[in-house]
This record gives C-alpha cells, structure tokens and sequence, in this order.
C-alpha cells in the first residue's frame, strides 16, 4: 500500500510574549495510505491545525521529516497540484456568486474553467451556482470551499475541521460528500471533532494529545483493542444472574433491566451457567467502545464533575470551581 503521508518526529514550538514558549508539537508522527480517509483527532490545542499547516508548508517545523505524495516537505511544490487542502475556513466576497468564485480561483491557479461545473456539480452547489455566497448556508460555503479545494482534481485532500458549525442535516451533506469523494479514488485527511462522524467515515485514525500521537490504526482496531471484555447480560431473574456470575468470578455493575459482566472472558461460559440454573438469557451483547470513549481516555480529557478542564491544562487535570460560593464581585470574566 502507497504511503501518501508520512509525518516522524514532528516538532514545533511558537514563542509569543504573553504565553512564553508553547510547545504544538512534540515529535508527532502520522501515516496515511493511499485510498483512505484518515480521521484525525485531538483536543482543543494538541497540534492538529499546527500538523496540516506544516505539512503544506504554512509554517516550518523546528525538527522533524515529512513526506507527501512521496516527496520531502522542501519539494512540496512539485506535488501541489495534486493536493487539495482546507486549513483554514476561507473567507468569500459574499456579493460574487459561488460560479464566480471558483472561475477567479480556477483562472489564478491555472486550472482549466471547466473544473468549474464539475466541482459545483461534485458538491452538490450547481443549482445554487449562480447566487451570490452571502446568500448561501454555512453548509454551502463549507461546500464551496471543498470545491475550490477540488478545481485542481486532487488525488489526496486535506480538510480541517469540514463541518464545524454545522447543523446535523450539514453534516450528513458533508458526511456523503466525503463518503463520494472516497469512492471515486481520493485519499482524505479530515480532522474533526465530531467523533461519530470520525467512526462513521473514516477507516483509519491518529489521534494526538499535547503534540504527541496516543494512538493510530484502523477504527475497527482501535477500538477492539480498548474493548475491556464485558459484557450486556439480560436475564428474567437478575438478582439471581448477579449471584451466578459473581460466584465464577464475574464482576457486575448492575443498569436499568440489564447487568454488565466483566471478568468471564468466554460469552459460552456465561450462558452456561445461567441455563444450567434454569435461567435463560434474553441478551448477551459484548460491549465495545465507541471512538469518544476511547479519545476520552486516551487524551485524558473525560469530564469530571466540578473540575473544568482549560485546553492547555495537563490530560487529567483541571481547575476545581467552587460553585458553593453565590456571593459576586460584578465583574465579568
Ligand atoms: N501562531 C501561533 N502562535 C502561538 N501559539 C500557537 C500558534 N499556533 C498554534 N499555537 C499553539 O500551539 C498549540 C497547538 O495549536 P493547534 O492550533 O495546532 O491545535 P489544534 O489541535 O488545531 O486545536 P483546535 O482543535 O482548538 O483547533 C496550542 O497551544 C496553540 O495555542
């Protein structure tokens, strides 16, 4: 399989006079091939933004080897005409219609005008094409954006962030959109926030924390591989099913018309014993993680009651607020 992106040791520090030295990245790797859509994800403040732009060469690393399409960072120019790329939202003239957008932007980067309709037509836009952008949704200009980022026919493009402030309806658009531009061929490297879009669309991921990469693979794999082994059990009698299980070693956690079994490896084992004791079992359902989850413990960003969490605190840490205290000085924050 054809690597198209392959980040090792990426480092990045900016310095700024109030914050001091901030570290974005901290030896970052990533590998993406050919084929894929690759999810990227991390916290507010891990290095996602910080990873593209560097990649595209919007800023320079302090350390680190990157390759794209096969080519090292400093030959990036050889292979841009085949990346696309949306790092940040671009702004539009709001009084050019969305056709004439992309003609100026095809006409300044040398790209043939017919690309025009065949990128309106890829996202969906051609019927509103020819009214002006101000007149458009935030999902029509996200939509816009992904086709000025396919004038050029890209075979791998690059979206930060594709469907921040969209409504579900957006991004269900967005979600097939990319779902579309995956089936005809292009390589996709989206990062988002949006998790179960991630699980949804993608089938590979990297996920960073502090500028760091915690864990990277196929979704499938990443989340067996944070499976902790247990088990939904429904049960005519759950009492009973508790003291069963709990005495060959189960631990329970008892829900709503439901228990969860941990600690019996073998599905088999636990029907066993409970139709051994004349108890049939109406559901037994291994319990697999999603991908929030496992970005919740793998950043270390799981909310804790009372404790909120600023986006550059430590993973597992977090300011403790006093909500006791009802007395107000006037000032806001
Ligand atoms: N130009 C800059 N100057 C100073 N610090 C910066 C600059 N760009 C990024 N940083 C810092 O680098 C760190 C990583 O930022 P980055 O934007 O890459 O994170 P991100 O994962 O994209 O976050 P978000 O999900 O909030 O967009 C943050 O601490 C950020 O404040």
């Amino acid at each position: 399989m054809t690597v198209v992106i392959e980040i090792s040791g990426l480092r990045k520090t900016f310095s700024s006079l109030r914050r001091g030295r901030q570290t974005a990245l901290d030896g970052f790797d990533m590998a993406v091939e050919a084929g894929q859509v690759h999810g990227f994800l991390g916290p507010n403040g891990s290095g996602k933004t910080t990873t593209l732009r560097t990649l595209l060469g919007l800023v320079s690393a302090d350390e680190g080897e990157m390759r794209i399409l096969g080519k090292p960072s400093d030959e990036y120019a050889e292979v841009a005409h085949r990346v696309g790329a949306i790092v940040e939202s671009p702004a539009f003239f709001g009084n050019f219609t969305g056709r004439r957008t992309l003609r100026l932007l095809a006409t300044a980067g040398g790209v043939p005008p017919k690309m025009v309709d065949s990128a309106l037509e890829q996202v969906g836009l051609r019927d509103r094409a020819d009214d002006r952008v101000k007149t458009y949704s935030l999902g029509m200009k996200q939509r816009l954006a992904v086709a000025s980022a396919l004038l050029k026919s890209p075979e791998l493009l690059i979206l930060d962030e594709p469907a921040n402030g969209l409504d579900p309806a957006g991004i269900h658009e967005m979600r097939t959109l990319v779902s579309g531009l995956a089936a005809s061929g292009v390589t996709v490297l989206i990062s988002s926030h949006i998790l179960a879009e991630i699980e949804l669309i993608c089938d590979t991921v990297t996920i960073v924390s502090r500028g760091r990469r915690v864990v990277a693979g196929p979704v499938a794999e990443v989340l067996a591989s944070h499976a902790k082994g247990e088990f939904r059990v429904g049960a005519a009698d759950l009492p009973r099913t508790i003291d069963l299980l709990t005495a060959v070693g189960g631990s329970i956690v008892a829900g709503e018309g439901h228990i969860v079994v941990g600690g019996i490896a073998d599905p088999a084992r636990i029907s066993e014993v409970l139709g051994k004791a004349g108890i049939w079992v109406t559901e037994l359902t291994p319990i697999t993680p999603d991908l929030e989850s496992v970005f919740l413990d793998l950043t270390g960003t799981r909310p804790t009651p009372g404790v909120t969490r600023q986006v550059n605190d430590p993973p597992g840490t977090g300011q403790v607020i006093d909500i006791s205290d009802e007395t107000t000085t006037g000032e806001s924050a």
